[in-house]
């Protein structure tokens, strides 16, 4: 089975255990969504392969930093939503993974990032401002943020997002703009944690 390995906090429980059932001789190749999940997997010895050698995933595991009640969510908190996405896009199933903080009734209760090229940036961000958001460049420390495809995050704060699929689409029409972290359509189960038990939402067909 291939797998498509996701990014963050919550997916580092999902590689750590899926490292030990690897050792106990499960088999399966990952695709790694970022450089510290690519680490972390070496780490775990989850065996990795890439899209030059395969087409398709079977399956894509992730975090989001907000689910709603349509599955639509909002990802890339820790900067990684374009690799997040091609992984998700690839994958004929996909399981989203969180605790319960992540379950809103409208998306947009955080700011969404947004990957931008680094040259005009400012300009794509009074672009992204006219939309309807506050922006703000990422920074890790002083220095702005840099994603693992060389590019900046802008994180935009909008007002709800009542039609995340037609936002996507008029924020990636502005040059400048690499991904949105709206993923819309492409959560197919959603696992959250909580306190005793879980809550297991799936998508209508
Ligand atoms: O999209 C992501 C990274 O780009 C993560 O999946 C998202 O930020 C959730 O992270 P965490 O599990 O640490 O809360």
């Amino acid at each position: 089975m291939t797998i498509g390995l996701g990014s963050g906090s919550t997916v580092y429980w999902l590689l750590e255990n899926l490292g030990k059932r690897v050792s106990k001789g499960l088999k399966v190749k990952g695709v790694p969504s970022s450089v510290k999940t690519e680490k972390l997997a070496d780490k775990f010895g989850i065996p990795l392969t890439s899209f030059h050698d395969i087409q398709e995933l079977d399956l894509a595991i992730d975090g989001a930093d907000e689910v709603d009640d349509y599955l639509n969510l909002i990802k890339g908190g820790g900067g990684s939503l374009v690799r997040e996405k091609i992984v998700i896009e690839a994958s004929k199933h996909v399981i989203i993974i969180g605790d319960e903080s992540k379950l809103v009734k409208g998306l947009g209760n955080r700011p969404l990032p947004i990957e931008v090229i680094r040259f005009g940036w400012e300009v794509t961000c009074r672009k992204i401002t006219r939309v309807g958001a506050e922006c703000s460049l990422r920074l890790e420390g002083s220095h702005p943020f840099i994603s693992d495809n060389g590019n900046y995050i802008l994180d935009c704060d909008f007002p709800t997002i009542t039609h995340p699929a037609s936002l996507h689409e008029q924020l990636t029409s502005l040059a400048g703009v690499v991904e949105t972290g709206l993923f819309v359509n492409s959560a197919d189960q959603v696992i959250l944690g909580k306190e005793n038990n879980i809550r297991f939402l799936e998508r209508s067909k």
